[in-house]
C-alpha cells in the first residue's frame, strides 16, 4: 500500500475476495446472501486501510460501491468492540449525509447486513426536525450506530438530547458520505461547528463521487493525514469520472420540440426500461408528465415538495426493484444541482425570482434524488432539461449502470444548452480541437419517425397550459399527502407491503385519446420498427434470464444483445470506449447482485 498522505493512483489491483481482505465470516456471509462476491476496486482498496484504523478519502466514480467499502469495515469494528461497548454514553459510530433520501438508503443497509449477520447491533436513523422526545427515543441505548445528516446531529447537540462530552467519550468513526455534497447542502457552519466536538482518536472516512474545493475543506478539517484513494483505473484521469459500463448518447433538438424527442423514444420503444427523466424544475417534471399521460405513458414525479413518506416509499419501491411494476418512468426534480446553481450564482436575478415564486410552498431542504441515490433497476436515464454543471451531470448518468450492471442516457440538447454541454463533453475528456467525445448521437432515432408524431405531440402539448401544470402539481400534492397519512400509519406495520399506494396516479383531467395511445406500426419507417422490435426482444431476453425479473443487461451474453451497443455509435470516443477495460476487475463474471 503507498505511504500516508499518498494518492492510490497507479497502484496495480489484485483480483482480491472479500475473504482475503480480512472481512469477518458473517459479514461474508450476509453479502454472499445478498448475492454479492467480490469486491470492486474501491472496496479492494479501501477496506483493509480502513480495518487498519486509518483516515481515508476515497473519491470513486458513482456506482463503484463506496457504500460497502466503508459499511463493511465500519461495521466489522464494531462486531470486535462489541463487548466493549457497555460503557458507550453516545454512538460509536456516525454516518453523515446530506438528504433525508440517502439516510433512509444507508439506513436501510446497514440495518438488512446487521440482520443478515444476525449480531446485536442496533442502529437509527434521524433526520428532519425530530421531536425532542423523537430524538431522546432514538439515542437512548446508545445507539452503535447513528445515521443523520449534519443539521439534524446539531439539533440533537443543542436541544441537549445529545452531550459533546458523550461524543468525545464515545465516538470512534464518523463517515461523511457523499461529502462534495455537504457544503452545498447548506451544511458547512452545521459541520463546522460539529468538529470541535470530534475526538481526535476518531478514525474519520471521506466519501466522494467527484473531488472539489468543499472536499478539501472538509479534507483538512476533519482528517488527519489521510489515505487518498483515487481508483487506479485505465486511461487518463477524466477517464474516471463516468463508469464506462454507462453509454452516453445525445439528441439536439430546439427546446419546443423536446416533449416530441421524448415522446418518441419512449412511444417507439427506443430504450430499456426503467427510465429516471430529469427536470430542473417541478413545473417542467408535471407538464412533462401531463404530455406523457395523453399518449398512455404513465409516469410518478419526485420532487422535494411531496411530503416525506410518500418520497420514501417511491423510493423504496424503486430499491425493491419495481417487482410492484406499479411504474416505468419516474420524473425527477435535479433539486441538487439546482441548489448547486444556487450556489454558484448567488446573486443571479432569475433564481431569486424562482426561489420567490416557489416561497409559497415549502420545500424540503433535505431531500436529495440524485447523489448517491441507488437506483438498482434504472437502465435508462434521461436528461430531458440539461443539468446546470458537469458534476450534475456525471451524478445524474450515474443513476444507472451501478455496480456491474450496464446502463445508458440520453441527454436531449436544446441550443440554449450547447454551452454547457460543450462544457460537459470537455469535462468527461473530450477534445476541443477535434470531434472526440464521449457522448454519441442517439443512432436510434430516425427524422421520420419523429416526424410521424410531430403533429399529434404539437396538439397535446398545446393543451398542457401553464393553468394545468398548475391544477396538476396541487392535485398531485394533495394525492401524496392522503397517500403519506395512510402510509405513515400502514408501513409502520407493513414495512415491504409496497403495491399499496399508487404515486402514477393520472393527473390530467381528460383521459388520453386511444388515437393518441397506440401507435399503429405500419405507419412507422422500418428502421425504426427495427429498432423498436430490438429493444422490445432485448427486454423480452432479459425477463427470461432472470429470476426476478428486474434486472440490468449483465454479464456478456446480455451485452451482445444489446441493440444500442449494435448500432454503431459516431463519436470517437465512443468507439475507443468500446474496446476499453471493463469496470472492475471481475467483469467476466457473471453478478447478480
Ligand atoms: N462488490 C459488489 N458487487 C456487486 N455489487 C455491489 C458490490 N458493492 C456494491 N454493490 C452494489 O452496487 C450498487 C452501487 O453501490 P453504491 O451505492 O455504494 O455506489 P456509490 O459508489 O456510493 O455510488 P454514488 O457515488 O452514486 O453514491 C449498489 O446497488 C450496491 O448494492
Amino acid at each position: 500500500m503507498a505511504n500516508s498522505d499518498e494518492n492510490q493512483e497507479g497502484e496495480q489491483l489484485k483480483d482480491l475476495t472479500f475473504e482475503e481482505l480480512g472481512l469477518d465470516p458473517r459479514l461474508i456471509r450476509a453479502l454472499t446472501k445478498k448475492n454479492i462476491q467480490n469486491p470492486t476496486p474501491i472496496q479492494q482498496i479501501g477496506i483493509p486501510l480502513i480495518l487498519e484504523g486509518k483516515d481515508v478519502v476515497a473519491r470513486a466514480k458513482t456506482g463503484s460501491g463506496k457504500t460497502f467499502a466503508y459499511l463493511l469495515p465500519l461495521l466489522q469494528k464494531l462486531l470486535s468492540d462489541n463487548n466493549n461497548n457497555s460503557k458507550a454514553v453516545a454512538p460509536t459510530a456516525m454516518i453523515l449525509v446530506p438528504s433525508r433520501e440517502l439516510c433512509q438508503q444507508v439506513y436501510s443497509e446497514v440495518l438488512s447486513l446487521i440482520e443478515l449477520c444476525r449480531v446485536q447491533l442496533k442502529v437509527v436513523q434521524l433526520t428532519g426536525e425530530p421531536s425532542f422526545s423523537d430524538m431522546a427515543a432514538a439515542l437512548a441505548g446508545p445507539p452503535h450506530i447513528l445515521v443523520s445528516t449534519p443539521a439534524c446531529v446539531q439539533r440533537c447537540l443543542s436541544s441537549g438530547v445529545l452531550k459533546a462530552t458523550s461524543i468525545q467519550d464515545s465516538l470512534s468513526i464518523l463517515v461523511l458520505d457523499e461529502a462534495d455534497l455537504l457544503f452545498t447542502y447548506g451544511y458547512e457552519k452545521n459541520l463546522k461547528d460539529l468538529k470541535t466536538h470530534i475526538p481526535i482518536k476518531c478514525q474519520c472516512l471521506l466519501m466522494s463521487a467527484t473531488s472539489s474545493e468543499d472536499v478539501e475543506s472538509l479534507k483538512k478539517l476533519y482528517l488527519h493525514n489521510p489515505y487518498i484513494l483515487t481508483l487506479p483505473e485505465v486511461g487518463d484521469a477524466k477517464d474516471e469520472i463516468v463508469p464506462k459500463n454507462v453509454q452516453q448518447f445525445w439528441i439536439q433538438c430546439s427546446e419546443r420540440d423536446k416533449l416530441l424527442h421524448i415522446l418518441a423514444i419512449l412511444k417507439l420503444d427506443l430504450v430499456q426500461k426503467k427510465v429516471l427523466i430529469f427536470t430542473n424544475t417541478i413545473d417542467t417534471g408535471f407538464r412533462l408528465k401531463l404530455f406523457l399521460e395523453q399518449f398512455g405513458i404513465k409516469s410518478a414525479v419526485l420532487n422535494a415538495e411531496l411530503p416525506v413518506n410518500s418520497r420514501l416509499h417511491i423510493l423504496e419501491f424503486m430499491f425493491q426493484g419495481f417487482n410492484a411494476g406499479l411504474f416505468d418512468y419516474l420524473i425527477a426534480t435535479d433539486d441538487s444541482d439546482s441548489k448547486e446553481k444556487e450556489k454558484m450564482d448567488g446573486d443571479n436575478q432569475t433564481e431569486k425570482k424562482k426561489s420567490k415564486k416557489h416561497k409559497k410552498r415549502k420545500l424540503d431542504s433535505e431531500f436529495g434524488v440524485v447523489r448517491g441515490i441507488d437506483f438498482k433497476n434504472v437502465q435508462t436515464v434521461v436528461n430531458f432539461d440539461m443539468p446546470a454543471s458537469a458534476a450534475g451531470y456525471v451524478h445524474r448518468i450515474g443513476r444507472t449502470g451501478r455496480a456491474f450492471n450496464t446502463g445508458q442516457s440520453i441527454s436531449i440538447v436544446s441550443p440554449d444548452e450547447m454551452e454547457i454541454f460543450d462544457e460537459i463533453k470537455l469535462f468527461l475528456g473530450g477534445d476541443e480541437d477535434s470531434d472526440v467525445t464521449h457522448i454519441a448521437p442517439f443512432p436510434l432515432l430516425e427524422k421520420n419517425a419523429v416526424e410521424f408524431l410531430r403533429y399529434r405531440a404539437e396538439d397535446v402539448a398545446r393543451s398542457v397550459t401553464k393553468i394545468a401544470v398548475k391544477e396538476a402539481r396541487a392535485q398531485d400534492l394533495r394525492n401524496e399527502i392522503l397517500n403519506s397519512e395512510k402510509l405513515k400509519a400502514h408501513f409502520q406495520e407493513n414495512p415491504r407491503d409496497l403495491a399499496l399506494l399508487k404515486h402514477d396516479k393520472l393527473l390530467s383531467k381528460k383521459a388520453p385519446a386511444p388515437h393518441l395511445r397506440d401507435v399503429p406500426e405500419y405507419l412507422l419507417d422500418p428502421t425504426t420498427q427495427q429498432a423498436s422490435k430490438f429493444v422490445k426482444l432485448t427486454r423480452a431476453a432479459m425477463g427470461r434470464n432472470n429470476n426476478n425479473g428486474n434486472r440490468g443487461f449483465k454479464g456478456r451474453s446480455k451485452k451482445a444483445g444489446d441493440p444500442l451497443k449494435t448500432f454503431s455509435a459516431q463519436g470517437k470516443g465512443m468507439k475507443r470506449k468500446a474496446k476499453g477495460k471493463e469496470f472492475g476487475p471481475k467483469q467476466k463474471k457473471k453478478q447478480d447482485m
